[in-house]
This record gives structure tokens, sequence and C-alpha cells, in this order.
């Protein structure tokens, strides 16, 4: 029996301490960008075409370093131990059996290779993509980088939104700071010097991510992008991909939600590289509608720690085969067999003469 994404959200808030709760499910300042992000969604709707002949679909999507069987990518979130015992492995084995790309965190509390090794175990050609923060010390940065090489990465999100660290005030509140004794930051522990924190900077560069280029082959995507000359500087700085993003309202709150800020960068990079969008998506028509405005392939954050939460990798399993069937669902109510048959035209403000 497969739950609601509601019913599996409800399950983890029973389960979940109320602190750990608070830091999954929260946002920074007055949590406006993360209602936004959902709400945004329900602005919108979609004018569907008909007789379009469209009884066999097929959902696979080409990404950097990835054949997926569905436009669907786990959002990397930090610290899915406090969520199950299992973690980041429940997380990785449920993606891989999903045919979706996994964006492990570099705050996972499973190290990269051992999560890499748990998705490829179920699916020989699992994709699994590498997610950092560009460190201050760049020794710390590259070792970062040659973890994930060797652990079969097969592409580099650079996370770009997080100068500082967003102002979590559920978290400030409830006195949240630290992992629980027993619980690290896997991938922060094998370092030059020792374990180290992960540390934010806000003095970071384009030159910066150039030396970060230059010094792996592998396919690199910037997430936290919302403003077209961005995308269009990661466009000429040689990035495969980015991934349009508010941090699932954690970072900036008074950030425009993920969905309001792809069209224009879509228009900006026109067709260059595939534009990803992570934020708010909760149903099979956010899904559509973000991939008939441009957007490659899809993120989930939440839904994912939600399914986690309540039931482990059989939770995850859940939640991408809802999302996935949903997404198939209103795909053909909309006359569509292909993702890419999904068209701007389709996607209309809600209360318009359409
Ligand atoms: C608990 C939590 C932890 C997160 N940790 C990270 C992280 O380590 N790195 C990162 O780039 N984004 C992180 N994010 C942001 C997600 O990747 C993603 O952008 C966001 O959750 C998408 O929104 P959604 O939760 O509405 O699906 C985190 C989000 C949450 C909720
Ligand atoms: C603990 C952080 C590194 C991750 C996080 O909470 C976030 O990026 O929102």
């Amino acid at each position: 029996m497969i739950d609601s994404l509601a019913g599996l959200h409800e399950r983890a808030r029973q389960r979940l301490d109320p602190v750990h709760y608070d830091f999954f499910a929260g946002g920074a300042g007055a949590e406006v960008a993360l209602a936004e992000n959902e709400r945004a969604f329900g602005r919108l709707a979609l004018r569907p075409r008909v007789l379009r002949g469209n009884d066999i679909r097929d959902l696979r999507t080409t990404l950097p370093g990835a054949r997926a069987a569905v436009p669907i990518f786990v959002s990397p979130t930090a610290f899915h131990r406090l969520a199950h015992p299992d973690g980041e492995l429940a997380t990785a084995r449920a993606t891989a059996a999903a045919g979706a790309v996994l964006i492990s965190s570099m705050a996972a509390t499973v190290a990269i290779g051992e999560v890499a090794a748990a998705a490829r175990a179920v699916d020989p050609a699992a994709a699994v993509w590498f997610q950092l923060y560009l460190q201050r010390d760049p020794a710390v940065t590259e070792h970062l980088v040659r973890h994930a090489e060797a652990a079969g990465c097969s592409a580099l999100v650079i996370t770009v939104d997080s100068p500082v660290f967003g102002h979590r005030e559920r978290d400030q509140h409830n006195g949240f700071h630290d992992l629980p004794a027993g619980l690290t930051t896997a991938n922060m522990q094998d370092l030059p010097g020792g374990p180290r924190e992960i540390d934010m900077s806000a003095a970071f560069t384009w030159a910066h991510l150039a030396r970060l280029r230059a010094l792996t082959r592998l396919p690199l995507l910037l997430k936290g992008i919302l403003h077209p000359a961005d995308a269009r500087l990661a466009v000429e700085a040689g990035l495969d991909g980015i991934i349009v993003s508010n941090h699932g309202g954690r970072q900036l709150d008074a950030a425009p939600a993920g969905i309001e800020a792809l069209p224009p960068i879509v228009s900006t990079v026109d067709g260059e590289i595939p534009v990803l969008l992570d934020g708010g998506v909760r149903r099979g028509s956010d899904a559509v509608i973000a991939l008939a405005l441009g957007a490659t392939a899809i993120g989930l954050g939440r839904p994912v720690l939600w399914g986690l939460a309540a039931a482990g990798e059989s939770g995850v399993r859940q939640v991408l085969e809802l999302i996935r069937a949903e997404l198939d669902h209103v795909l053909t109510l909309c006359g569509a067999s292909r993702p890419a048959e999904l068209t701007p035209d389709l996607v209309v403000p809600r209360g318009c003469r359409c």
C-alpha cells in the first residue's frame, strides 16, 4: 500500500524528535520563501492538449553523467541518519531502484564512497552526484572532489547560494547546532589535518569556480541560481548544468520561488545546458509545470526526508513512485508522451482568460 505524501509527512512528524523535525521542515527568517515554493505552483494551471495519440509514454531523461529513467533527482539534504538509522544508504538504494539521480550532500552522515556503493548494488548504472560547498581551504575542496571521483560519482554539484548560512529561527529557538553523539558529517572526517567543520565563505568568485573546473573532468553543475545573469555566466564558464533553487527557502527568505525564477533563466540559457529545478515540488502536476516551463528534471528535498523518516528505504521508494506515477498521469492528461513534448504554452496563470 502506498501512502499519500501527506500521510508520509504526518508519520515522519510523529516519529521524529521535534527538534530534528524542525531542522528538516524549517526555512530561513519568516519562512516566506519556504511557503512560496509550494504556493507559486498553486498560482499556475495546466492547459492541456487533446487527441495527441499519447498512449505510449517514455520518461527517460539524459542529464550530465546520468541516463535517468525519470526526470527526477533527489536534492542534496544533510543528516539523513537523523531521519532513519540507515540514513543515506536507504536513500541511495531507493533512488537507484527508481532510476532517479541521487545528489548526495557533503553534509551526509554516511561517506560518499558507501553511499555510491549502496546505489550501485541496486543498479550498477545508478547515477550519484556529489554536492559540495567550496571550502575556504582549497586542499579540503580538492580532497572532497577526489573522494567523489574515487566513489564513482558522475557529476559534482556546487551549491553557490550559501555565502553565509541562512538564519533558521526554529533551530535557533530549539538550540539545534550539532549532530547528536554517534553521528558525524562522514565526508568531513578523513581530510588533511583531520576532521573539519563545513566552512561557508562569502569570499568566492567565478575565478574560484574556474580553478575547480581545472581540477576535475567530472561534469559540474551549479545549484542555487535565481538570476538570469548568473545563469548566463554559468554557461560562459563552461558549466554543464544549473539547478534553479532557493535552497528550499532556507537561505534568502526574500528570494522568489524557484518556479517563478525558472522562465527567464530558461530563456537566457536557451538550451545550451540543462536547467534543473527544485523547491516545493509535491505533486506530479508541479513536476509537469516545471518541465513545461523548461526544466530538464525536478528535485525533491523534504518529501524524500519524510519518506525516509516514516519508513526508511521503503518510504523513500514510495515517495519516488508516487511522484513518478503522478507525473506520468498528468503528462498523459496533458496530451504528451515525453517530457520534451511539454511546452510553455501549456502553463497559464490561474484566474486568467486563456
Ligand atoms: C534538511 C535540509 C537539508 C538541506 N541540506 C542541503 C545541503 O546539504 N546542500 C544543499 O545544496 N542543499 C541542501 N538543502 C536544500 C535542498 O537541496 C533543496 O534545494 C530543497 O530542499 C528543495 O526544496 P523542497 O524541500 O521543497 O523539495 C537542504 C534542504 C533541507 C530541507
Ligand atoms: C547543515 C547544512 C550544511 C545543510 C543545511 O541545512 C542546508 O543546506 O540547508
